[in-house]
This record gives structure tokens, sequence and C-alpha cells, in this order.
């Protein structure tokens, strides 16, 4: 689904992201682990199209990534570190409004299956975006995602800042989408989740990918070890 060839981004003389090759396959959950500053979210921000690459390509179900280019665009979706959308407007309204405006229209039980499916308790379902706690939100942006159809969605430092139940329903969530065959690449700091929630995971170093694994072969504390030896 996904995958990044010989891809490459460099501001003036700065190397931000340097000849990056993965892949991620439908259903794979696939973590870059790294300093801040490795390259984790550049590395998201081309496969988004939010800019263009220096070198090299990066592919979405085979179609190559061209900055703001609908043909790859109506096959992600992106959950930010803190999901805002509309303040004012209720989980459900915001689901409706974001549907919509990808072409998508659905009846109110089939907006309210989404939230739920994303594990929005229901006494939020009605409530507004401003009242939500960051892990309430992260559930509606996800139940936009599923909603959007998005066969690839991408995560930038999910897990910061949310409680230990909160990560564990995250985990939850992220594991339910791969198993529905949705492909997700995220961006983390956090090596337990890494290990728990991915199937791959990769280090990264200033822009280079060092080390690619599989998740249920490496244990948290050896993947901890890894990463402090490489970064
Ligand atoms: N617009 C820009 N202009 C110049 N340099 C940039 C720009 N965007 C990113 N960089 C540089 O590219 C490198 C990679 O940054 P990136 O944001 O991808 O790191 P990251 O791994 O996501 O870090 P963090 O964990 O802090 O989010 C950094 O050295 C950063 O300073």
């Amino acid at each position: 689904m996904l995958q990044a060839i010989n891809l490459t981004k460099t501001y003036q003389q700065h190397t931000a992201l340097n000849r990056l090759n993965l892949s991620v396959g439908k259903g794979e959950v696939f973590c870059l682990l790294g300093q801040n500053g490795a390259g984790k979210t550049t590395t998201i921000n081309l496969f988004l199209g939010f800019i263009a690459a220096t070198s090299g390509k990066a592919l979405i179900n085979g179609i190559e990534v061209k900055v703001n280019d609908p043909a790859t665009k109506k096959l992600i979706a992106y959950i930010p570190e803190v999901v805002t959308l509309y303040p004012n407007l209720t989980s459900l309204e915001n689901l409706d409004f974001f549907s919509r405006l990808a072409g998508f229209r659905y009846n109110r039980a089939q907006l309210e299956e989404f939230l739920t499916r994303s594990g929005l308790q229901r006494d939020a379902i009605s409530k507004r975006l401003a009242d939500h706690s960051k892990g309430m939100r992260q559930k509606v942006g996800i139940a936009i995602a599923l909603a959007r159809n998005a066969e690839v969605i991408f995560m930038d430092e999910p897990t910061s800042g949310l409680d230990p139940k909160a990560t564990d329903e995250f985990t939850g969530i992220v594991k339910s989408l791969g198993e529905a065959g949705k492909s997700v690449l995220m961006a983390t700091h956090d090596i337990f989740n890494a290990v728990n929630v991915g199937t791959h995971v990769g280090i990264m170093r200033q822009g280079e990918l060092v080390h690619t694994l599989s998740a249920p072969e490496i244990s948290a504390n050896d993947l901890q070890k890894l990463y402090l030896e490489t970064i």
C-alpha cells in the first residue's frame, strides 16, 4: 500500500530525509521511532503530499504522491498529534461535515456506528469537541478516517500525553484497523506502544532508517536497548 523509494528531502544544505526505502503492506502497522529531528514527520508529510520530495518517490497503492494531488489524498487519512477539527461542533457533527466534504453521506445511525467502532463512548457522541480529552478527539479522527474509507492512515505521535488506559484503548483500536485491512504509518516516541501495536518498527537516525524490525520478534526491552545503541 505504501512505498518509499530512495525518498529524500533536503532543505538548503540540510538533509531531513536521506534515501528512505520502506514499504507498508495492507493490514500492517509500521511504527517509526527516532530522536527529535530524525525525519519521522518529514516522512509522513511527504506521503501526505504536504511537501515535495527533493528526489526519490513516495507511492500510495502504486500511485506516486504529488503535492495536493487528489489521486492519493482520497486514499489516506491523517491523525495529527492533537485532533482539533471544529471545536464548537459535536463529534457527530464533525464526522458528518468531514464525511460530506469527502463525498460521503451517512445517516445518523451510520455516523454513530463509526464513532462507536472508534471507541468513543456514547455520551460523547453529542458533546462538543472543545470539551473532549485528547484521546476522545483522536477517536473522532479515527471515525472520520473510517467514514472516508481511507486505506492508509498516518498518525503523528498519537500516544503522547495519553494516560495509560487511553493508550491501551488506542492500541486496541489501531490493531483493529490493521485487522480490517487498513495500513498504518505512525511516528512515535513510545517504544512500549510501538512493540505492542506495530507489526513493524523502524528506527531512524538523522534522516536515515537504520533498522527495520518485525515487532512480534522483539521485546520492548530489546527494542529499547537497540534504540539507545542506535540514536
Ligand atoms: N521546513 C523546514 N525547513 C528546514 N528544516 C526543516 C524543515 N522541516 C523540518 N526540518 C528539519 O528536518 C529534520 C527532520 O525533522 P522532522 O520534523 O522530520 O523530525 P521528527 O523525527 O519528526 O522529529 P520530532 O520527533 O521532533 O517530531 C530536522 O532537522 C528539522 O529541523
